[in-house]
């Protein structure tokens, strides 16, 4: 393509303008000429006053004025050309500025018609220079851009404004549009003759498509930031303001892009105690140019809960720029989440939350290792509902996992926060149980628990399904010694229990079912006692040494069945402790003790001690206090005629509380006594710290008296040591005449026992000591 020539014969107003000086130049010259030759002629005459000087002078003006008029011509001729010249230059200067300008110039009509285009605006539109002038600037502006282009033309014609600029697309020659940058100023008609336009057209095409491009690639980039669900991409400047928050960080961080952005990270997401360590972090980042080495962080969201994230730290240190840094943080909750189920599955069963049998073993390890230092009946019983696979295939697993949970739920609810239960698998259960005290303790829990599952349970579909169950009961120490042989032993028992017609439990040993089922049975049957009113009590005489006299009665319990006669307190009072009963029966024996107390007062018999025997299970209760209260205030029997009996045993393991309950029932009034004293492990700093009246030597002590010399020892030892203490002495079971008289000799102050008397029914004793008391 030949590139337009610029032509100055269009530009017909410029070189009217550019022409005209040189004229103006020689008429000034004229004029000067015309003066100086005028005065001249005047100041002659009035100067040259010699005639003939002044003749000659006249003689040659004509000459001078030929010369004059030949020196203004040939002034006039090369100021001419000098003008010429430097128009010509001045031309062809403007020329190659228009033709080299590396913009599009234009001259555009008032009507929009191209007058003159330079090269590169020809080059531009793809049109030579004559095409271009056979066409207004409308015919090549896109359609979108006209209107405006067009408004700010009329603008510009009305004198209302000189220049306007805008970006605007031509049509090229071949069809496609290119993007300008137009700058246009109005030419002023009175300076040249007519208005017209001057247009600067910048090609902005590339720029436009750089932009775009730009755009796109910054689209691309933000939809790929924000693509990754869980991937929080953070701008920060190095002062920790906010500058960018991607789609994830909302999500993550629960900020919307609006509420992060000119905050400050640590405002935003770091939790306080990590404010410092931050603070350097970024610093020394920002200080090294080395960003803080990626980890997991534990953030806060905006709702304050902790977020776990894997955090990496990019610094952005451009050259005069002020430097930011981003942190790209995975969110690892979901991980988490993932991994805390993994763990929690190892441990735990995914139907029931129940802990698994991986977890039982290690629980029963560790209480078996417990146990060995501190000894104590540890009890494994395994469940297996009956026929469940019948259920299974009846009513289908979904079913069959229900059941399984609402079991798993009832079974829980059960037992006691200390008791553990698990599932083992299938429609197994597993419940280790602590601190028993008596084996049939086992099978009482075993019992409950098949009770709980033994009913109709009724499903979320509106089945009922009766379900029953069997359990194998293993112990510790008494059968197995490890979890695994234990957990071995009740299921074996287990299959026993399934092979007796299941609904059942079983022991490891056979003779332990036997007597655990023996115990369970005079368990209900006491149970039917309290209500049919079988129980009463009997009084043992206590009798003071030094004056043979009665001075009181240990009130003993008494079970009289109707088929097997006396049933022995020593056989029905630790499964009354057991299973609970001796709470309710513990409260009637004081009861009754008073009341029997009150008729005996009343009869005239003179004021007697009423001991009265509390067991370790009632001791543990705080009730005991307020019960006792409540009696001696209800009967109206002196408080200072009843005394409590606790065994060593139950005093010393909980001296601390011991010493409290003890000092809370002696201010009612009401006299103490150590029983069975001498069998536990007394310390003497506690002995003298309880509030007591009476040590009872057990009769273990006094049965080989008075021959048995280390007993006969003991026994004075024991009566020095109450005396030293302040406490009274009586020794239980005296049979002997010996053993009374050896009594008497070492200063012990009361006895009771066969050799005076056994245990009377109140009515049999009232008669005794009206006997006796009436000789005495
Ligand atoms: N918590 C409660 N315990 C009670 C109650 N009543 C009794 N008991 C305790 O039961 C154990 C057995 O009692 P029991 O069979 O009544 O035996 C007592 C006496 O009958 C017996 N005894 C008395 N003198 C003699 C004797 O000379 N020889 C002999 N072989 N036995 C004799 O001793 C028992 C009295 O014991 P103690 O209480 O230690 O003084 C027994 O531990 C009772 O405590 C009750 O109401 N509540």
């Amino acid at each position: 393509m030949t590139l337009p020539t610029y032509d100055h014969r269009h530009l017909p107003v410029l070189n009217k303008g550019l022409s005209h000086r040189p004229w103006f130049g020689a008429l000034v010259y004229l004029a000067f000429g015309v003066f100086w030759i005028s005065s001249s002629d005047f100041l002659l005459g009035a100067i040259v006053t010699d005639p003939e000087l002044y003749s000659q002078y006249q003689t040659y003006k004509g000459w001078m004025y030929v010369a004059f008029t030949a020196l203004l011509a040939w002034v006039l001729l090369w100021q001419r050309t000098r003008a010429e010249k430097e128009s010509n230059q001045i031309r062809s200067l403007f020329s190659l500025t228009f033709e080299l300008a590396n913009v599009g110039i234009a001259h555009v009509s008032k009507d929009g018609q191209w007058l003159r285009c330079n090269a590169r605006l020809c080059q531009m539109f793809g049109y030579s220079e004559i095409e271009m002038q056979q066409m207004t600037f409308q015919d090549i502006t896109h359609p979108d851009d006209l209107n405006k282009d067009l408004t700010q033309m009329e603008q510009l014609g009305n004198g209302i404004r000189r220049e306007y600029n805008m970006e605007k697309r031509y049509r090229h020659k071949e069809g496609h549009y290119i993007w300008t940058r137009l700058y246009v100023r109005a030419v002023d008609a009175s300076q040249f003759g007519e208005l017209f336009f001057i247009s600067i057209i910048e090609d902005i095409q590339s720029i436009k498509e750089t932009e775009t491009a730009l755009r796109e690639t910054n689209m691309k980039f933000s939809a790929l930031l924000d693509s990754g669900a869980d991937i929080s991409v953070q701008g920060y400047e190095a002062d920790g303001t906010t500058f960018y928050w991607n789609k994830a960080s909302e999500r993550i961080y629960g900020y919307r892009a609006d509420e992060a952005i000119g905050r400050n990270l640590l405002d935003l997401i770091i939790p306080e105690p990590m404010h410092a360590v931050v603070t350097s972090g970024v610093k020394a980042m920002v200080e090294s140019g080395q960003p803080i080495p990626s980890a997991e962080l534990v953030l806060k969201r905006k709702n304050q809960q902790p977020v776990t994230v894997f955090s990496s730290h990019t610094l952005i240190d451009l050259p005069g720029k002020k430097p930011q840094f981003f942190c790209i943080d995975i969110d690892l909750t979901e991980q988490k989440k993932q991994e805390q189920r993994v763990a929690y599955l190892a441990d735990f069963d995914a139907l029931t939350d129940l802990p698994n049998r991986q977890s039982f073993v290690k629980r029963l390890s560790q209480v078996l290792e417990r146990s060995s230092r501190r000894p104590q009946l540890v009890a494994v019983i395994v469940l297996d509902v009956d026929h469940f696979k019948n259920i299974n295939d009846s009513y289908g697993h979904a079913i069959g996992d229900e059941l399984l949970q609402q079991v798993s739920q009832a079974l829980g609810r059960l037992l006691r926060p200390s008791d553990y239960l698990a599932r083992l698998g299938g429609d197994e259960f597993a419940a280790l149980i602590e601190g028993i005290e008596q084996p049939e303790d086992a099978a009482r829990v075993a019992d409950k628990l098949l009770n709980c599952i033994h009913r109709v349970w009724t499903l979320s579909n509106g089945v009922d399904v009766k379900l029953s169950a069997s359990a194998g009961i293993s112990l510790f120490p008494l059968h197995e010694q490890t979890a695994d042989s234990l957990l071995q032993g009740a299921d074996s028992a287990l299959y026993k229990a399934k092979s007796e017609g299941r609904n059942t439990s079983a022991y490891y040993s056979d003779g332990m079912t036997q007597s655990a089922r023996e115990r369970l049975t005079l368990e209900s049957r006491l149970r039917n006692a309290i209500v049919e009113q079988q129980l009463s009590l009997h009084y043992q005489p206590q009798i003071d040494l030094s004056s043979g006299r009665i001075v009181g009665a240990e009130a003993l319990l008494r079970w009289y069945d109707p088929d097997e006669g006396f049933i022995a307190p020593s056989r029905f009072i630790p499964i009354a402790e057991s299973s609970g009963l001796i709470h309710e029966i513990g409260l009637w024996v004081i009861e009754q003790s008073c009341r029997q107390g009150v008729l005996w007062l009343q009869e005239g018999l003179p004021p007697l001690i009423i001991a009265v025997n509390v067991s370790a299970h009632q001791f543990q209760r705080n009730e005991l206090q307020q019960q006792i209260a409540d009696t001696l205030l209800s009967s109206g029997f002196p408080a200072e005629q009843l005394e409590l009996e606790m065994t060593e045993s139950a005093l010393m393991t909980q001296h601390e509380r011991a010493v409290g309950m003890l000092s809370s029932l002696k201010a009612l009034g009401i006299r103490l006594a150590i029983d069975d004293f001498g069998t536990g492990y007394s310390s003497l700093a506690y002995l003298k710290s309880f509030p007591i009246d009476v040590l009872k030597i057990d009769k273990s002590f006094i049965d080989q008296l008075p021959e048995h010399q280390q007993d006969a020892e003991i026994c004075k030892a024991i009566v020095t040591l109450a005396h030293t203490l302040g406490f009274d002495v009586l020794a239980e079971g005296v049979e002997l005449a010996a053993q009374q008289l050896y009594l008497q000799q070492i200063g012990c102050d009361c006895y009771q026992g066969y050799y005076y008397s056994k245990p009377l029914p109140a009515s049999e004793f009232s008669e005794l000591l009206k006997r006796v008391g009436l000789s005495d």
